[in-house]
């Protein structure tokens, strides 16, 4: 399908988008490269669709590259937040440890409730690392993804995959898959991602695929999660939610991104610690 493209686009056409000169380009087209040989699988994603026709429209244009970031970024993001906030909003413990955490944050560093978080403060704050990490085990944004093999390969489980055939994973089931997580898999636990120090632990991308693995890996996992904690922390720091969507879990909409049946209607209370 890759050579589809580029045959399509022709190798002028590639060329002259400045793709062999850019850094940021030459990434882009890595895969194909890699797909020559045994593990680079020549895969191509799946999420989305319109990203990929965007990397044709990069080689005829580098500046719209931002374009692709605005497209990757923004859905997923919201997906992630949506879910966020309506599993923590039933746990009312997480809820304030995470405010908790952001108060020690902000005594630590002797910074105002009025300023942004600073990347540093952002850093600091652990709980609320592996809270969002939590929500996207069990709602990974992109919920499931394919790939198509460009050549024969063979997995490192040694599954054989053919030229042409589409290996689709669920990051979804994944999550909930006992041995991998344990027994507890389904439960919403920001502790199974911290130290015995409440220090963040990270996982294999190849067990908690929600930003893909190996060279096509997400380029703006960092981005995401400055965004995320960003926008968790200044809403925490003031406010406290109460899911009123009525009982049991809303309903799933699989989409390109995994979004929430009904939207997130919220009670919205100031938190009576809030300063501001
Ligand atoms: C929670 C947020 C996010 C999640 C869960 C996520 C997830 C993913 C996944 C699963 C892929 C691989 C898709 C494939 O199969 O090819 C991907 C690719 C990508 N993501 Fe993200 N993403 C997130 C946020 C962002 C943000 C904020 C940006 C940019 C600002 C971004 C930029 C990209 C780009 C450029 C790629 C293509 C990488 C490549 O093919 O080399 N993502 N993302």
């Amino acid at each position: 399908m890759a050579r589809q493209e580029a045959a399509r686009l022709g190798a002028g056409e590639a060329d002259a988008g400045g793709a062999r000169h850019d850094p940021w380009l030459r990434r882009q087209d890595r895969p194909r490269a890699e797909g020559e040989g045994r593990g680079g699988a020549g895969a191509q994603g799946r999420l989305p669709v319109a990203l990929r026709r965007d990397r044709q429209a990069q080689r005829r244009e580098p500046p719209r590259r931002g374009t692709n970031f605005v497209l990757a970024g923004r859905d997923t993001t919201s997906s992630a937040l949506t879910w966020f906030f309506w599993l923590v909003s039933g746990q009312p413990d997480v809820e304030d440890r995470i405010a908790r955490e952001i108060r020690a944050v902000r005594a630590s560093s002797g910074s105002t409730d009025a300023a942004a978080f600073s990347f540093d403060e952002l850093r600091e704050m652990h709980y609320l690392h592996a809270a969002i990490t939590e929500a996207m085990r069990l709602y990974p944004p992109v919920a499931m993804d394919s790939h198509c093999c460009q050549n024969d390969d063979v997995l490192p489980d040694g599954t054989f995959v053919g030229k042409g055939w589409q290996v689709t994973y669920s990051a979804y089931a994944m999550a909930r898959l006992e041995e991998l997580w344990g027994a507890d898999c389904e439960e919403f636990r920001p502790e199974r991602w911290l130290d015995e120090d409440g220090v963040f632990r990270p996982e294999s991308p190849f067990k908690y695929p929600v930003f893909h693995g190996g060279p096509r890996m997400c380029l703006g996992k960092e981005m995401a999660y400055i965004q995320m904690k960003s926008i968790a922390a200044c809403v925490f720091e003031r406010f406290s939610f109460r899911f009123v969507g009525g009982e049991g879990r809303p309903g799933l909409v699989f989409s390109v991104t995994l979004r929430m049946e009904g939207g997130l209607p919220m009670r919205v209370k100031k938190r009576r610690d809030s300063v501001c």
